[in-house]
């Protein structure tokens, strides 16, 4: 017993080798700080975190960035929008809430994802959790926004091949469900596309058309809603491109309104008079978002790509190189790039629609097949299309005068929007009606306008796709 007492150190021999240990610990802590920087002593500290972390945990963390290949990447927005989905109930310190429906105020609030906040998810009884980081950069010019997804280190596979597909499938239905859609304008001095609720009743119901040439357009964009094996198989970006032309008032506008309602996709404005140069254009462009519509109106009006100009690629660099500073505008070859170029194969289900007042004023090269597949004529009202507004706006479908009324649309040229305006003068059909007769009566008079020729008409620039 005894023995064993001598071979235990006293408690003053332990006190001092404790005194002793502390001090030469912050002996070598100062020295340490002293010469080794602190950015330096932070990674090291971080390293060892990682190193030890890895080793000694089970779990397992995919990072989802929001840009991918200089994109942005369908995976982030999936997950964002999936998690919006699910953080209302959230025990949490924070939750953004907000809505941007600026004509009504009352407008039920949207959740948003908070930051660096952990959001649990439980999918086929695995646990998940959700990060959304968001980190500036030293210069406070951009801030890097990621998703950091954990589970335990057994399921990677699973996750992978299962809970990926079941999020994005979940988002893509969200999204397909949400009610309001936007339409989008660039705000050149913050360089950033601002929303807006769209809010254009057309519908594909609503619109007077030539019922067959209708029935075409709807089809052809329902083939390329369900085209994404169709367009990967042939090695093509899934995007089309529409050229509404016509006269002013024959409803080029609101077509495009019965496309977005049709395809629930969200419009682009981009008004590409004020685009500075390529270079913007191209920026521009990839902040756009997939299942959208870039919308460009009156395409002949403006810059060069208008002007008939039979130039070769090297002419249109010399051009481009002799603009003077100052100059502002894009090139032809910079709309062509971007409309079959890097662009299109940047994103996916994208619509492409150019309208125009004079088709004629259009370099053929930017309405070639593969760039404009389609070319939709928006043409006068035929004795079928001004029934249809009729029948709309006066809720009738017969009256005495619509001989007559037929005979002379098909001997003047008269819009749609002339059409509406008169027989939305009143509700009283048959003053309507007869004002109508009478405004057709004073065009003929005043013109001795032409027959009209076509009846709307569709042209596939690409016969194959249609
Ligand atoms: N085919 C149509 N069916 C129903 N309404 C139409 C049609 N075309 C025009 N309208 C009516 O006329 C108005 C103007 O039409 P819209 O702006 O679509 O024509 P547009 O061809 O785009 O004209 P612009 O070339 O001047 O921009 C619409 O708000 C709508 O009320």
């Amino acid at each position: 017993m005894a023995s064993l007492f001598n071979q235990v150190p006293s408690i003053s021999t332990v006190f001092a080798l404790y005194t002793s240990l502390s001090a030469t610990t912050l002996i070598l802590r100062k020295i340490l700080n002293d010469i080794v920087p602190k950015p330096l002593r932070d990674y090291i500290t971080k390293k060892f975190a990682e190193l030890f972390s890895s080793h000694f945990q089970s779990n397992f963390t995919f990072v989802i960035d929001k840009t991918w290949d200089f994109c942005e990447n369908q995976t982030f927005r999936a997950a964002e929008v999936y998690l919006k989905s699910r953080v209302a109930g959230l025990s949490t310190r924070e939750l953004p809430v907000g809505s941007s429906d600026l004509k009504n105020p009352d407008a039920e609030i949207n959740f948003g994802v908070p930051v660096n906040t952990k959001i649990f998810d439980e999918f086929e009884g695995i646990h998940l959790e959700w990060i959304m980081h968001n980190v500036e950069s030293n210069n406070h010019k951009y801030v890097k926004q990621y998703f950091r997804l954990t589970c335990k280190k057994e399921f990677r596979e699973k996750i992978m091949k299962d809970y990926f597909p079941h999020f994005a499938k979940s988002a893509a239905k969200i999204m397909r469900q949400r009610e309001n859609l936007y339409i989008y304008t660039y705000n050149q001095m913050r360089s950033a596309w601002e929303p807006a609720i769209f809010k254009h009743h057309t519908t594909f119901e609503t619109l007077a058309m030539e019922p067959k040439l209708k029935t075409t357009i709807i089809e052809d964009l329902d083939a390329f809603a369900k085209g994404k094996d169709f367009f990967k198989g042939v090695g093509r970006a899934w995007k089309r491109g529409y050229l509404l032309y016509g006269p002013p008032g024959t409803g080029k506008s609101s077509m495009v309104a019965a496309i977005a309602n049709h395809m629930n996709y969200n419009i682009y404005d981009l008004q590409i008079q004020s685009v500075r140069d390529d270079g913007e254009l191209r920026k521009i462009l990839t902040a756009t978002k997939n299942k959208s519509i870039l919308l460009i109106e009156d395409i002949d009006c403006g810059t060069d790509v208008s002007h008939r100009r039979q130039t070769t690629k090297e002419e249109d660099v010399k051009l481009q190189k002799d603009k003077k500073k100052d100059d502002f505008g894009i090139s032809l070859s910079g709309l062509l790039n971007f409309v079959d170029g890097l662009w299109s194969s940047c994103g996916e289900e994208r619509i492409i629609i150019f309208t125009t007042n004079h088709k004629e004023m259009i370099d053929p090269a930017l309405i070639r097949p593969g760039r404009m597949d389609v070319h939709i004529l928006m043409d006068y009202c035929t004795p079928y299309v001004l029934k249809k507004l009729v029948a709309m706006y006066l809720k009738i479908d017969d009256h005495v005068l619509f001989d007559p009324i037929e005979k002379l649309v098909l001997e003047v040229s008269v819009t749609p929007a002339e059409v509406a305006q008169q027989i939305m003068a009143t509700k009283n059909a048959d003053i309507a009606v007869n004002g109508l007769l009478e405004f057709l009566g004073n065009k003929k008079m005043e013109k001795g306008d032409g027959k009209v020729e076509k009846e709307g008409e569709l042209e596939y620039a690409d016969t194959k796709e249609a």
